[in-house]
């Protein structure tokens, strides 16, 4: 579906206000109910540094670093496995994506305070054929935008809680980060801050 409001950025698709309201509680209380089976966690990079963003996951797959490197896990550093994927999270991709399949997995950052993203590209992923569908919840952030090259000139803009951001076709492989939060811009976080959720197919072309 595409509201009247969307634009395009580089083949970055954004729905501003994509959730209402009472759309963002309930997705809140979803990712909840997630955090008390999978709680956040900081993961180490593979240099031994932790993330600033505490990272969880809910589906068949959740995203790991460690000292091995980048990866897709079945399970929790616990050996438990991820939560399943909330029935919404399902339905929102349809509708966004306008495609007719089920995402794998949802990662699930959690931004507190000075935490942010740096510059990369999603490429753990088995097909890029699939796009990745971002939603905001909580705090503004600022998104940095790029190109295919780490080297392509960047351009900045805020994402705020309910939007949508599909990053396909030639976004699917583009640069992105986010360079900061705005704390207590928004009380939807218990506990304050941003969460940012991918919705994406992360295993074998289905
Ligand atoms: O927090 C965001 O909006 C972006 C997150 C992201 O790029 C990622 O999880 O790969
Ligand atoms: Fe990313």
């Amino acid at each position: 579906m595409r509201e009247a409001n969307t634009r395009e950025i580089r083949g970055f698709v954004i729905h501003p206000a994509h959730l209402d309201k009472a759309a963002q509680t309930a997705l809140m209380e979803d990712v909840a109910a997630i955090w008390r089976a999978a709680p956040p966690v900081r993961q180490m990079t593979r240099w031994g540094k932790p993330m600033s963003v505490a990272m969880s996951a809910a589906g068949a797959l959740g995203w790991t670093t460690d000292g091995r490197g980048y990866r897709y896990e079945p399970k929790q550093h616990d050996g438990r496995p991820w939560p399943p994927m909330p029935r919404r999270l399902e339905e929102l991709w349809r509708q966004v994506t306008g495609l007719d399949a089920t995402p794998d997995s949802c990662l699930i950052n959690l931004y507190r305070d000075t935490a942010r993203m740096g510059l990369h590209q999603d490429k753990d992923e088995a097909d890029f054929g699939w796009p990745v569908v971002s939603i905001s919840l909580g705090d503004a952030a600022l998104f940095r935008i790029g190109g295919a090259r780490r080297s392509d000139a960047t351009e900045s803009l805020w994402l705020h809680s309910g939007d949508v951001v599909v990053m396909g076709g030639p976004a699917r492989l583009a640069f992105h980060g986010i360079d900061r939060i705005r704390p207590n811009s928004s009380d939807l976080v218990p506990g304050g801050g941003r969460v940012n959720l991918t919705l994406r197919m992360a295993g074998a072309a289905v």
